[in-house]
């Protein structure tokens, strides 16, 4: 570990991210929408479950490994898109991807990344071992060619799924981001769309920012289609090779209608408390949305895992396995590809920790009868 004192948990990663980013940044990565009470919600939610700890089962070996759309990797927590990395390192996605590389765990790259699919692919090229999975996350953008080119692009560069987000058709209302006028600074872009000259978010979005709608608000309302419904979903299905994914379900009414649509995979996801602001807590309705899934897909969740006690939770939820959204941006910030490598050791010794003292040597023995669920959810 390096820096002064020792880092603890993933709340010190945090702490030093806060005191050392630049406002822009760091009001927009750390925000929720409005009043913040979904983001607040997805960590609190995970302290009102308890865990049933089983004793005495010789825990002296441990095994995290688990799978996740086949492919083995070394622990069921992985990284979440965020957009725009390079606001937090110079090295953004490709120390992100590099990370994940060396953990052998699955990235998730946002299309509204700093560094492009291309680009992002070829920074683990070369390293040690089988590639870890890397998946594209995908909005359906109005240009309809430009989102088939960008499935293209991932499949031709090695990504094994697409991950699409369905809880954004326009951007949630972000109170600091409008106060800041949020703009991502000018010697970055948004890499994968420099041939189409949609690369900044514009200086004309830029002036909307006085009209009470960030920068980013009005940049995603030209680029995002709000007509989207399920037909676009099978749409994708139809132009990609590799499985397909929502990213963004919080109801078992729309698990039932993923599964129809016939997807590989669903990410439980609020958008980190982002999008509608009141929404619940992505652990709170992972059981009704694996019970809707019914064993046709895996399930996985976003939003709030911050401790190892709460990948446990959400696997004895039914989860396959976790992502991790801002706690990547402060290790980044913190020391690049190495600091996200330490954040996720710390949060994997963690893991298995809660393993051990819950009584389970491997991934597979984390089940319902290892939580105490409150039955209602709490806003
Ligand atoms: C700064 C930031 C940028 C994000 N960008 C994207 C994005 O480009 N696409 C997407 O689907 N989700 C995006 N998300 C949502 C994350 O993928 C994820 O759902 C969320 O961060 C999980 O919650 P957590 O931050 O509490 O771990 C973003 C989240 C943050 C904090
Ligand atoms: C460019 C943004 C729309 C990325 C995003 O999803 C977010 O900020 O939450």
């Amino acid at each position: 570990m390096s820096g002064t004192a020792p880092f603890v948990s993933l709340d010190d990663f945090e702490k030093y991210a806060h005191a050392n980013l630049d406002r822009n940044a760091l009001d927009y990565y750390k925000s929720g929408a409005q009043d913040m009470l979904t983001l607040r919600d997805n960590q609190h939610a995970f302290d009102r479950i308890a865990i049933r700890p089983r004793v005495l089962r010789d825990v002296s070996s441990l095994d995290t490994t688990t799978s996740i759309l086949g492919r083995q990797i070394s622990s069921p927590v992985c990284i979440a898109p965020t957009a725009m990395q390079r606001m937090a390192h110079p090295e953004g996605e490709c120390a992100t991807a590099r990370a994940a590389h060396r953990k052998n765990t699955c990235m998730i790259l946002s299309s509204w990344s700093t560094t492009s699919i291309e680009d992002t692919a070829k920074s683990t090229k070369g390293m040690v071992g089988e590639q870890a999975p890397k998946w594209l996350q995908l909005y359906i953008y109005k240009d309809r060619a430009a989102t088939q080119r960008l499935i293209e692009r991932a499949e031709e560069n090695g990504y094994s799924a697409i991950a699409v987000t369905v809880d954004t058709p326009f951007l949630g209302r972000r109170l600091a981001d409008i106060k800041n006028k949020f703009r991502l600074p000018p010697h970055l872009t948004m890499a994968n769309f420099e041939d189409q000259g949609k690369a900044q978010v514009g200086e004309a979005a830029m002036q909307t920012a006085s009209t009470n709608a960030s920068g980013l608000a009005a940049y995603v309302a030209s680029q995002i289609d709000p007509t989207l419904s399920w037909k676009h979903i099978a749409w994708v299905k139809s132009v990609a090779k590799i499985p397909v994914l929502v990213k963004g379900i919080l109801t078992a009414e729309d698990a039932r209608m993923a599964v129809q649509a016939g997807v590989d995979g669903i990410i439980v996801s609020n958008h980190g408390g982002r999008q509608l602001d009141t929404a619940p807590a992505t652990i709170d309705v992972l059981e009704e949305v694996v019970k809707a899934a019914d064993g046709k897909v895996e399930v996985y969740l976003d939003g709030g895992v911050r401790r190892g006690t709460d990948v446990f939770k959400a696997l004895a939820l039914g989860a396959k396995a976790v992502f991790l959204g801002r706690p990547v941006l402060w290790a980044l910030n913190y020391s690049g590809e190495q600091g996200v490598v330490e954040m996720l050791d710390m949060i994997n010794e963690e893991f298995r920790l809660a393993m051990a003292l819950a009584g389970c040597v491997k991934v597979s023995d984390i089940t319902r009868e290892y939580v105490r669920y409150p039955a209602q959810p709490r806003l």
